[in-house]
């Protein structure tokens, strides 16, 4: 096994330990996600889910987790995911399997986000990550001018054999934003700017919302932020 994909089962192993019988637990997207509903899977956890992608879903029912319905659960005690970047404020970038908005609303209605990364995922400055941002189909092009005027370059993700778009859960796009003047503007009030446009729907910058981190580092040790 490559040491990558062991400093993220280390990370997904050690939030078990955060994870109490009776708990509802938002159950995150992506590898290192993956690994940790493993766990939690074999583990004698009685605790009940909400996946945030339907691949997180069917992991999920595969091992018997118990499931909730998102459209009748307002709080989870605990939220448990990967990120695509980390920086020392807590701040994230999230999204690049696509689950952002269900990622976002799943975080926000926990009460601990629990992320689970490896250590090439913390950064200094966020940005060399692509900023995923779920937009709408209808008026596509023009939310996507709309983006580029504010001086993003952005890419159309593709599915991955390249001939059709990626589609979101919500059967949404996904465009890939690459900062020009990275400098000039604050992770804030470029995820300020960005929401002000109508086909925007989400983006990929979590902020406030992670509570601790957990970095599986390739020596062996898990370090908690
Ligand atoms: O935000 C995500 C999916 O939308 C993932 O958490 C993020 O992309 C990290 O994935 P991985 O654990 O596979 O590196």
């Amino acid at each position: 096994m490559d040491l990558i994909t062991d400093a993220k089962k280390r990370a997904a192993k050690e939030a078990l330990k955060f994870i109490k019988d009776g708990m509802l637990v938002g159950l995150g997207s992506g590898s290192t996600a993956s690994f940790f509903i493993t766990y939690l899977g074999e583990s004698k956890l009685k605790v009940k889910g909400i996946p945030t992608s339907k691949a997180s879903e069917k992991l999920a029912k595969f091992y018997g987790i118990p499931l909730l319905d998102p459209e009748k659960v307002s709080t989870l005690d605990v939220d448990v995911d990967g990120a695509d970047e980390v920086d020392p404020q807590k701040r994230l970038i999230k999204g690049g399997g696509g689950a952002l908005l269900r990622e976002k609303i799943t975080a926000k209605m926990s009460t601990q986000m629990i992320v689970i990364v490896d250590e090439k995922k913390c950064v200094k400055k966020l940005g060399a990550f692509p900023l995923p941002v779920e937009v709408a189909r209808f008026g596509f092009a023009a939310t996507k001018k709309e983006i580029e005027n504010l001086g993003f370059n952005a890419t159309l993700r593709l599915n991955k054999k390249k001939n059709h778009p990626f589609l979101t859960d919500q059967r949404n796009f996904i465009l890939d934003l690459k900062w020009n003047s990275p400098q000039k503007i604050t992770p804030e009030n470029a995820d300020l700017f960005l929401k002000s446009i109508p086909g925007v729907i989400e983006t990929g910058f979590f902020f406030n919302l992670a509570t601790k981190i957990l970095v599986g580092k390739e020596n062996g040790k898990v370090e908690i932020l």
